[in-house]
């Protein structure tokens, strides 16, 4: 049976339409309005003053002139890491061709889309990260050509970190805009962007919600919302460590969830405690204690099957085993976008640039994808090819099934290639 040494009191359903409201309403301004609606939106929620939404080569290679070297080769690192690491989930993808019986040959190719509209969010933290997650991995994929958008940090210009990471990952062209009017422009090719096939990034609420409601007029990813956090941990735990790794996601926003599992009632109260020590002294702890107070929980289990079962119902973007069974959590657990196993590593690794992708399934998405992945840009596409002799053998099969159907022009597709394959001798 659960207990909660903590409980987040329950989200009001308004701030959830609101979003959803506000985001109709951009998305229907920005269809009939294009570019003067993203400029409009741009200058309101961004305080937009520059002219050109696209970046030049001359800024870009300014930019890329100024910054240190020591910030260049740790992104070098990162992006390293990064994109070995997406080569290999790449490779591990199968084209095959099969016999599946005399003469029927199916096969399985693999296409990379062709246009690909990359998100970096940036209200509040520059995300320079997102760059190698976002478009370091489309290019590993194989995308044709890549548009990236950042928002402008003070109205003019990207974060200049950012705007060398989208250049070095491999970006087309870059545009200095944010949000919901960044998402519509690359969907319908506004401000001189090419039309993409589709976005992907994570983003805040706003950028969610937009990616939901584009979806159609482009593929998306995942929903990679507001970041989330859950811990699960035993007596063997430390409770310092768990607060520290709790509250290094709670700064992501106000809106992101950090939720701590546990065995050991102890240990819940004494992570409890060391989270308002540590707020007290946190940098950031105006979002953290925010993200904290509205969305923290610390659940009790009785056992280590219940935290599996407690955890797979929550179904959490980041998820961090801190217990003795490190292999009983790997073997068991079904839903989360990235697991963090054993308390040497941490959601930050996965964050900058271990090597795994940061882009990751939240607000229970977990239940049915997985996180971003070069396989995400890739199309599966399968064919097929016969023999005259194969086709004769199937047609009488497949015309009576389509005959109980009633589709009947369907059936005469089928009648005739049994009549065109008979033997040249019968
Ligand atoms: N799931 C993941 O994989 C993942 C990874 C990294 C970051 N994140 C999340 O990304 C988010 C980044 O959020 P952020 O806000 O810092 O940057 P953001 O770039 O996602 O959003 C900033 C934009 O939001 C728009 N906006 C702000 N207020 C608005 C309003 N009232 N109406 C309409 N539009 C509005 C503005 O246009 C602005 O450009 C965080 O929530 C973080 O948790 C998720
Ligand atoms: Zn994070």
């Amino acid at each position: 049976m659960r207990r909660y040494v903590k409980k987040a009191p329950p989200k009001a359903p308004r701030d959830l339409s609101r979003v959803e409201e506000t985001v109709r309403k951009m998305l229907a301004d920005i269809a009939s309005n294009r570019d003067e609606a993203v400029a409009r939106y741009a200058r309101e929620l961004d305080r937009w003053q520059g002219k050109e939404f696209r970046v030049s080569e001359d800024e870009i290679r300014k930019v890329a002139t100024n910054l240190p070297e020591s910030f260049k080769e740790d992104f070098a690192f990162c992006k390293q890491q990064v994109t070995d690491f997406a080569r290999r989930q790449r490779d591990s993808m199968q084209e095959f061709e099969v016999e599946t019986q005399d003469g029927i040959r199916l096969g399985q190719k693999h296409i990379p889309v062709e246009a690909v509209g990359c998100y970096i969010p940036g209200g509040k933290y520059p995300l320079v990260s997102a760059a190698i997650m976002s478009v370091g991995t489309a290019r590993v994929a194989g995308v044709g050509y890549i548009t990236a958008c950042a928002p402008p940090r003070d109205g003019v210009a990207i974060f200049p970190p950012t705007l060398y990471a989208l250049h070095a990952s491999g970006a087309d062209e870059i545009y200095a805009l944010g949000g919901v009017q960044a998402m519509a422009a690359m969907a319908h090719g506004c401000v001189g962007m090419r039309p993409v096939d589709m976005i992907t990034g994570p983003g805040n609420a706003f950028v969610a919600e937009a990616k939901r409601q584009l979806f159609g007029v482009v593929g998306l990813d995942l929903m990679a919302g507001p970041t989330e956090i859950l811990i699960i941990a035993d007596d063997s735990a430390d409770p310092a460590l768990i607060a520290t790794d709790l509250l290094g996601q709670a700064e992501h926003g106000p809106d992101s969830p950090a939720w701590l599992v546990t065995t050991s009632d102890a240990l819940g109260k004494a992570v409890l405690a060391e989270i308002e020590k540590q707020l007290e002294t946190l940098p950031t702890a105006e979002v953290a204690s925010l993200a904290w107070r509205d969305h923290g929980e610390i659940v009790v289990v009785d056992s280590d099957e219940e935290a599996v079962s407690v955890s797979d119902e929550y179904a959490p973007e980041h998820l961090e085993v801190m217990t003795k069974r490190l292999d009983f959590y790997l073997s068991k657990l079904r839903n989360y976008g990235s697991l963090f196993l054993g308390e040497e590593c941490t959601v930050a690794y996965g964050d900058k640039g271990v090597g795994t992708n940061h882009t990751l399934p939240t607000g229970r998405a977990a239940r049915y994808t997985g996180g971003l992945w070069a396989g995400k840009f890739i199309k599966t596409v399968t064919y097929q090819h016969l023999t005259p002799e194969a086709s004769r053998r199937i047609a009488p099969i497949m015309g009576r099934v389509c005959h109980v159907e009633g589709m009947l022009a369907h059936e005469i597709t089928a009648d005739v290639r049994y009549r065109r394959y008979a033997p040249k001798n019968a």
